[in-house]
């Protein structure tokens, strides 16, 4: 059984975390958000909301340096960077400098990949070789949380970022609590009652149940099907939402036909277990896996369209998973998947694979490509 860790977070920390979900809902209706940094803060402006009056405030806002140019930069992901052409300098997160000639399209730009294309952006940028601080880690995290383009355009303030926060009626957010909120929603997840009973058209004895993090952000699913022996490792399939392949049969994945698949041979076997995780897009959202399909019909992979985009080839975290399984009852599973990465990623989190089960279908005409390249670039083993 996975060590439960004793997860007892403070009234404050919990705090602190609840209020990361009221920050992600102001960063997708483009509002900024504050985020301390030493005795100032960083207000932080999702680059894809990025607008004329918008940019105004962040200039307003900033601290000048000595010509009296306003401190505000556009933070990127080092695969956003590499796009952009600039010089790889070893730290995950890029700061660019906005300069007073850029306009809140042309941030808009550097964030998007969609026009890279039709418009290629003139560089080259000024961007900063020291390391990015935590404040400006968080910003960029923030707005993978909130399934946002990874890029955020700042302004470093002198103002405290509770006052900051007061005067402009903002979310004010410790950055070691963001960067700790992935493993704050998955120690939190606590299931919703007990499981319901839910006969599936490949597995009539199935039942389903749901797992809430206490932060207010997204649900989970359990499908147990079956009666599975918690003595013996279980049958187990961790599978990450897609919306497009499992309710809609898009053939561009093998998504759907997985689902249904280890369904099946759950049933066949008796029982097992499938987790659904809220992970649509490998993590990246659904908006941003569209993204990623539109610069895929330009030519590009998955992988590339991905990087293009400014995110790491698979951006999912597992230990959500591990967190079911454990309240579930289950500590050791015989894994469906062709992922190497679901293996290692699970064991790091304390559960025993006994087995990898491998789960494979034939392609079609849409998703060769897809598997192609999963099987080259991510090493799956199919
Ligand atoms: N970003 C991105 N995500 C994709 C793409 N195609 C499918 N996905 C997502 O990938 C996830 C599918 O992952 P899984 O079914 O867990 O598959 P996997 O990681 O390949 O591993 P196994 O299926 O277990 O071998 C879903 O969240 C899909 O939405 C794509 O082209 N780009
Ligand atoms: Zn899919």
């Amino acid at each position: 059984m996975i060590p439960a860790k004793g997860f007892a977070p403070s009234l404050q920390a919990t705090r602190q975390h609840r209020r990361i979900g009221r920050a992600l809902a102001d960063l997708r209706r483009g509002l900024p958000v504050v985020v301390e940094a030493g005795q100032g803060a960083l207000l932080a402006h999702a680059a894809e909301h990025l607008d004329t009056p918008a940019l105004a405030t962040l200039r307003e806002a900033a601290r000048r340096d000595g010509s009296g140019q306003a401190d505000v930069r556009t933070f990127v992901t080092a695969a956003r960077a590499a796009v952009l052409h600039i010089k790889r300098t070893g730290h995950s997160v890029v700061g660019v400098r906005v300069i007073p000639e850029m306009d809140a399209r042309t941030l808009r730009d550097l964030a998007d990949p969609a026009t890279d294309l039709d418009r290629p952006l003139i560089g080259p940028f000024e961007w900063l070789r020291e390391p990015p601080g935590e404040a400006a880690l968080a910003a960029v995290k923030l707005a993978k949380l909130a399934q946002l383009l990874p890029a955020m355009v700042v302004a470093a303030t002198d103002e405290a970022a509770d006052r900051l926060a007061g005067r402009l009626d903002l979310i004010a957010l410790d950055p070691k609590t963001v960067l700790a909120h992935d493993e704050y929603a998955a120690r939190s997840l606590k299931p919703l009652g007990q499981p319901v009973r839910l006969p599936l058209h490949d597995a009539a004895q199935a039942r389903i149940q749901a797992f809430r993090p206490a932060d207010g952000g997204p649900e989970h699913l359990a499908v147990i099907v079956g009666q599975p022996d918690r003595h013996a490792p279980v049958l187990a399939r961790i599978h990450s939402e897609c919306f497009t392949g499992d309710l809609l049969g898009s053939m561009r994945c093998d998504c759907g036909e997985q689902l249904r698949g280890a369904i099946r041979q759950m049933d066949a076997a008796g029982g097992g277990v499938l987790l659904y995780l809220a992970q649509e897009g490998r993590g990246i959202g659904l908006i941003n896996k569209l993204r990623a399909y539109r610069i895929q019909d330009q030519g590009f992979d998955t992988v590339e369209a991905n990087l293009r985009i400014g995110f790491d080839a698979d951006e999912r975290v597992f230990l959500p998973a591990a967190e079911m399984l454990r309240l579930l009852g289950f500590d050791a599973v015989r894994l469906l998947t062709n992922n190497p990465d679901k293996v290692a990623g699970l064991e790091a989190c304390g559960v025993t694979v006994a087995e990898r089960v491998p789960l494979a279908f034939a392609a079609n005409a849409h998703n060769e490509f897809y598997l192609d390249t999963k099987r080259k670039k991510s090493g799956h083993y199919l």
